[in-house]
């Protein structure tokens, strides 16, 4: 249903073209069913050439999408906003916004339009199909959100949350990207210090943060369970994690993950 809209893409950024390529790479869209704008169109020109249709005239791709992404920051949204406002139609559009801290209700207030939104909360691992995509709206009917669910569910996981947790949701799954991959980082750090070269210590990291996600996944399993099984008595594993949490290895975690919430509620500025 989705490959038959044409897409939109204002701004083109990290999460924009992560979005853009991996909605190419599921093959649910065509590069050429794809607009993907930029202010400076230069560095999208390799995009061009793979079938992408590339502009700066953010009222022109809107007007020929059905499906418009915000996918700027939010202190950029409201001049976007201005930009398209005139070429907003309400029965023939979509907005999906990716936008953080910014609600449906503050882009219809600004537009002054009744206009269906749907915020979308990804992360970058949309690009490999692997992202954890929140869902939420509180004027968009059924079907559309249906729609944005079926695009994001091609790029990933997604699941349908209610609107006001969608700042939670940016600092857990968006924001939560980069934390866990730090914390590979740190893991491979330890692991060089322990013996190995670098880029073995990283992919050894990886792949076991890889299996450790995959067997709560997969065996829908607590973490404390699963932490049990390799703690031996008197072992090695306990004395390492022990360290950790006397170091503020959990609380570290949770309070980062608070304060990227605290900081995503306050990133839009209405006036
Ligand atoms: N990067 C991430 O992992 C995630 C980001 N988000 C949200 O997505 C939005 C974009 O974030 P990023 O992609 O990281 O930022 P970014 O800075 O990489 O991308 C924004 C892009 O928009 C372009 N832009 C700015 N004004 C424009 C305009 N008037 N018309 C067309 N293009 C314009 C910029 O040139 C830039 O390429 C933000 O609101 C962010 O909070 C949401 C989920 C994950
Ligand atoms: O750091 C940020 O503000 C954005 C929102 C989620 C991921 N990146």
């Amino acid at each position: 249903m989705s490959t038959q809209k044409n897409i939109a893409i204002l701004g083109s950024g990290n999460i924009g073209l992560a979005l853009a390529k991996g909605l190419v790479k599921a093959g649910i869209y065509q590069p050429h069913q794809i607009t993907l704008t930029r202010r400076n169109v230069a560095p999208l020109a390799y995009l061009a050439e793979e079938g992408y249709k590339i502009t700066d005239d953010n009222e022109k791709a809107t007007s020929k999408a059905h499906i418009v992404v915000l996918a700027i920051l939010p202190q950029q949204l409201n001049k976007l906003l201005d930009e398209i406002k005139e070429g907003i139609k309400p029965k023939k559009h979509l907005l999906i916004s990716v936008v953080s801290g910014v609600s449906c209700a503050d882009i219809r207030q600004y537009l002054d339009i009744d206009v269906p939104v749907v915020r979308a909360m990804p992360n970058t691992a949309i690009a490999i199909g692997q992202s954890m995509t929140c869902i939420g709206s509180d004027n968009a009917d059924k079907s559309s959100i249906a729609l944005v669910k079926e695009l994001f569910d091609t790029v990933g996981v997604t699941i349908p949350i209610n609107e006001e947790l969608m700042t939670s949701a940016t600092a857990l799954c968006a924001c939560g990207i980069a934390f866990f991959l730090r914390s590979i980082r740190a893991a491979s750090q330890g692991g060089t210090e322990i013996g190995f070269h670098a880029p073995d210590a990283l992919k050894m990291a990886a792949q076991t943060a890889k299996g450790a996600a995959d067997l709560l996944l997969q065996l829908a399993s607590h973490p404390e369970s699963e932490i049990d099984k390799v703690t031996s008595p008197k072992g090695c594993t306990i004395a390492g994690l022990n360290e950790m949490e006397h170091n503020g290895f959990s609380s570290a975690m949770i309070k980062g993950i608070k304060m990227s919430a605290d900081i995503a509620a306050v990133l839009y500025k209405k006036d």
